[in-house]
């Protein structure tokens, strides 16, 4: 058809409905009814935009505060002012994860795997690098008060005040609580978006616009969505079951051009097949940065936000459960009650303590506000207490069957009715909350999930103390439990048995409930709750008991998670003695993965993690120079590149002798594929890892992942054929890496031009290669490859000293020798060895009595009995003393490590003196076995003679040099 006439329309009328026309009329006769058209069209719009417009307005009224528990009391939170940036990332994952959701929170450094982006809110639709396409739907994972609900809040009302996505036409927030109530009604798509939003009546199709739909809480969902079973729908007209339209919309045959916003806790998020999710985020909690912006935000006065913030860093407990936006808001609540009264030193330094003060807060507000009562009135009223009896056993029934949200039967069956219940909630508003969904169906929750913990394990204790019933216990033990309760054992089995329950199950829904269960038990909790709760006698041997109790189930081979939980509850409990043990074993030196029990290991495992100066440098050696160690850290060693916590993502992994193996190239071949790895330095020298090892390792180096600068397998027993893995992994992936240190093996002439190849080729980052010295000899496992033999300078012998065999074993001896003057010579009973060492050297010798195995600058002192000469007591010398005490290791004067003893008065020790690198390590040999002591890290800024001491006057006190 001919063009006559061509009208060419650009209209914006608003942001958010460009409109461009480009209209052909074929014949003038057409022009009225194109009119006709247009101002049927331009109606159309007008009502749009005001649909629009009432819409933005009414969400800005609605979404503008926050509920924070004090809607009933006419207290209004703005969501402008408390708002805090929460740390989202995108990640793949769509798996579910069973763990307790508090307990997620703190792994989240344990779990770095994942790819991380870090999203704003107000992008969430918006592309990622590398993808083009529009993303329809987005499903936001968090655990339990990690700010899903108020996130989607501030996304909305940004846009309603124009701030952000002004491109969206319509945002229909929708929560699963309200759908929950329309399960059995018929709806169409269009009927249901205008039962909730009355607004857009006058709109009856929604495909050629702009929408995006929220879905707030999945987990909470009672609908079926059945995708496999549910009937397609395609037409947005046609009634049917809110089931149905749900799975039709998130499948896209309902509005496919739409765009959707799904929040779940974590353990709900598969019930949505992976394929319908677009992008998969998660909400991570406050930064540590954005908890102290929360609190600066929250308190009005600068000096109490500061308090407050150096006070929760001071305690791990709540430092980690600040992460949590609803905790922050607890802990915000208790302290602002506390600080007008109290000094920071009094404020709650554990979970249960910091709940307590929360509960005992709301109390004194219902005094204060519903009864007429004052400040000094008592708040454990009859009334009072009943109430959070009711609570409590409330908690306690639904948190055994895992529901978090309740309904008017749930609270008949625990003797409250309804109208009480509404008592409660409005009286304790921040404990118990009341939502009221549509047709005035009433669903209680309590305000978080948590406080329904904190209460559940106050009904155990009620309930025991008054009736001695031990809730936990099942069918017949419970009324033993009563019987047996004059011997004073049962409150013991109380704890054993949550012990115990929380143990089996398998994704911890327990784990908080015990953290309070012991927590309430210590007696400073109970005085905090002041006569509601009566003490007991038996308590502190008690709380002895239950220590004991969760160290030995420490010691059973539990998940990290589990040892992690009971580690928190050995913290509740007030039982520092793990943290004790490995406190002194780190800050005197070294720990051996041969001493460490499992509950030892949780305790490292924490300590590390709860650092707070994070890690710049992981040196294994510092904790144990063992294969067994590497592995169970390997999460740590992950974390200390990724964490919330501690953020050093190039920290160098120093794994140099510490008996790797292929098992761990294996572990590390993944660490450096992994999309996450910030991995920029390694250093595995001195483990025989071979050309096996290296292979496996090789297929980590190629990964595009893969941005490892450094690298240094020196002295890994390696020959040609992993210098060939090596070349090929690089000219895969050549960009990253700019040193190579390949000295001390046996490379070859072909692995040594391989590699060469590569240095002088521009396209390789290549920068720096080492392969001096090379050769078979270099091919002896372990450190005996660096063994040189020791010969006994006879000018620096003590008089009190005499050899034997051939000069090599030498004792103290009774009477002095008559060896000539001599400016070297010792008057200490010392020797120094005659060859002063510059590269790698390995020695040993076997020791008898008290000696100490040295290294010394030949400048050391030689005359007088003083420090300046004894060796391990200036800065010229280095010693480790060997005795039936142990192993003790000293320099300047300095002790660096008191092991535990060996009851053995002779023994083989041996040394080995990296020069260059400036590290000095000492070994126990057992049944030719390297066993670590103690690694100095120095910088030797001159040659080193082996020396030694002999202590005490003692002809069986003997040193016998080893032949190498
Ligand atoms: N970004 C934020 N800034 C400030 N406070 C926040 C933020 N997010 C959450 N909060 C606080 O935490 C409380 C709980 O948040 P919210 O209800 O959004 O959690 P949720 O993840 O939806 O939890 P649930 O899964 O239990 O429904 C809020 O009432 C508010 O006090």
């Amino acid at each position: 058809m001919k063009c006559k006439f061509l009208f060419t329309f650009v209209l914006k009328l608003q942001n958010s409905f460009p409109i461009a026309l480009c209209v052909s009329v074929p014949h003038r006769n057409m022009t009225k009814s194109l009119l006709n058209y247009f101002f049927f069209y331009f109606c159309f719009i007008e009502s749009l935009i005001t649909s629009q417009q009432t819409l933005k307005s009414n969400m800005k009224k609605k979404f503008q505060s926050v509920f924070e528990g004090i809607t009933n009391s006419g207290n209004q939170t703005f969501l402008n002012q408390i708002y805090t940036e929460l740390y989202i990332t995108e990640g793949e994952s769509g798996e579910v994860n069973n763990e307790h959701e508090v307990r997620q929170i703190e792994s989240v450094t344990w779990k770095p795997e994942r790819p991380e982006t870090a999203i704003r809110h107000e992008d969430i639709f918006k592309p990622s690098p590398g993808r083009d396409e529009p993303i329809r739907t987005v499903m936001t994972k968090g655990v339990a008060g990690i700010g899903k609900t108020v996130l989607t809040q501030k996304f909305t009302l940004d846009w309603a005040e124009d701030q952000t996505n002004q491109d969206i036409q319509f945002m229909f927030p929708f929560t699963f609580r309200e759908l929950n109530l329309l399960k059995d009604e018929q709806f169409s798509l269009v009927e249901l978006v205008h039962h909730f939003f009355s607004e857009t009546r006058g709109i009856s199709r929604f495909e050629e616009l702009k929408v995006v739909f929220i879905f707030d809480g999945l987990d909470e969902s009672r609908l079926p969505l059945d995708f496999h079973n549910n009937e397609i729908l395609t037409d947005v007209t046609k009634s049917t079951s809110v089931d149905v339209l749900l799975t039709n919309l998130i499948r896209g045959n309902l509005l496919p051009k739409a765009h959707l916003w799904i929040t779940t806790r974590p353990a709900a998020a598969n019930r949505i097949p992976a394929e319908f999710v677009g992008m998969m985020t998660e909400i991570r909690g406050f930064t540590d940065p954005q908890k102290d912006e929360y609190f600066t935000k929250r308190f009005r006065y600068k000096k109490q936000a500061r308090m407050v913030i150096s006070h929760i860093k001071k305690s791990r407990s709540l430092h980690i459960m600040c992460h949590i936006p609803i905790f922050c808001w607890i802990t915000a609540t208790v302290v602002e009650e506390m600080l007008n009264k109290k000094d920071e030193e009094d404020l709650p330094k554990t979970l249960t303590e910091m709940y307590i003060h929360f509960l005992v807060v709301q109390t004194k507000l219902k005094v204060i506000k519903y009864d007429g009562g004052t400040e000094t009135d008592s708040h454990w009223s009859p009334e009072s207490r009943k109430t959070i009896e009711s609570l409590g056993k409330l908690a306690f029934d639904q948190l055994m069957k895992r529901n978090l949200i309740f309904y008017e039967s749930d609270l008949a069956e625990c003797g409250i009715d309804i109208r009480a219940a509404s008592v409660c909630s409005g009286v304790f508003t921040q404990i118990f909350r009341e939502e009221r969904g549509l047709y005035q169906n009433k669903v209680f929750c309590f305000v978080h999930l948590s406080v329904q913990e904190f209460l559940a394990a106050l009904h155990v204790h009620l309930t025991f103390i008054k009736s001695g019933v031990n809730v936990l216990a099942k069918g017949e033990t419970k009324s033993k439990v009563l019987e047996t309760r004059s011997h004073g054992s049962s409150e013991i089995e109380i704890y054993q048995s949550a012990v115990d329950m929380a143990l089996e199950s398998p994704d911890g829904h327990l784990d908080l409930f015990l953290r309070f269960l012991l927590g309430l038990s210590l007696e400073t909790n109970k005085r905090h709750l002041g006569g509601f709760v009566a003490q007991t006698e038996e308590s502190l041997a008690t709380n002895k008991d239950t220590a004991q109790y969760i160290k030995e189930k420490m010691n059973n081979d539990l998940c990290v998670e589990k040892s992690i939980n009971l580690f928190h509850c050995l913290n509740e409990l007030n039982d520092q003695s793990l943290v004790e043990e490995i406190q002194q074993s780190l800050q005197t030196g070294s720990l051996s993965a041969h001493q460490l029990s499992p509950a030892q290991w949780s305790a490292l495992h924490f300590m590390l993690l709860s650092s707070e100066k994070g890690l710049e440098t992981f040196d294994l050696k510092k904790y144990s120079a063992s294969e067994e160690a590497f592995l169970k850290l390997l999460p740590i060693v992950k974390s200390c590149r990724k964490a919330i916590i501690t953020l050093y993502p190039f920290c160098p992994l120093r794994l140099s002798g510490c008996n790797l193996s292929e098992r761990s190239c294996e572990a590390l071949s993944s660490l450096l594929s992994s999309t996450t790895s910030s991995l920029r330095d390694l250093d595995l020298s001195n483990n025989d890892l071979k050309d096996s090892g290296v292979k496996l390792l090789c297929s980590g180096l190629m990964s595009p992942d893969c941005e490892l600068e450094i690298l240094r397998l020196s002295g890994c027993l390696i020959t040609e054929e992993g210098c060939a893995a090596l070349a090929s992994a690089l000219t895969v992936n050549p960009s990253h890496l700019k040193e190579l240190d390949l000295s001390f093996n046996n490379p070859g002439q072909a692995g040594k031009e391989s590699l060469a190849a590569l240095l002088k080729n521009p396209s390789f980052k290549l920068e720096s290669l080492s392969m001096e010295p090379a050769g078979e000899r270099w091919l002896t496992p372990g450190l005996r490859k660096y063994s040189s033999p020791l010969t006994v300078d006879l000018n620096t012998v003590s008089r009190l000293l005499k050899l034997s065999d051939g000069n090599r074993k030498v004792t103290r001896g009774e009477e002095e020798q008559p060896y000539p003057d001599h400016p070297d010579r010792f008057d200490l009973c010392q020797l120094l060895c005659t060859d002063g060492l510059t590269g790698r050297c390995y020695w040993e010798v076997e020791w008898g009595g008290r000696i100490y195995v040295s290294v010394s600058y030949r400048g050391i002192n030689r005359k007088g009995v003083n420090d300046d000469s004894w060796f391990g007591f200036n800065d010229k010398s280095w010693s480790v003393i060997c005795s039936d005490d142990g192993y003790t290791v000293w320099h300047n004067g300095r002790k660096a490590f008191v092991p535990v003893s060996t009851s053995s008065v002779y023994g083989r020790v041996a040394v080995y003196v990296d020069c260059p690198a400036g590290t000095l390590s000492f070994f126990r040999v057992s049944s030719e076995t390297l066993i670590h002591i103690y690694t100095f890290n120095t910088k030797f800024t001159e040659p080193l003679y082996p020396g030694f001491i002999w202590s005490a006057v003692e002809s069986a006190f003997n040193v016998k040099l080893l032949a190498s």
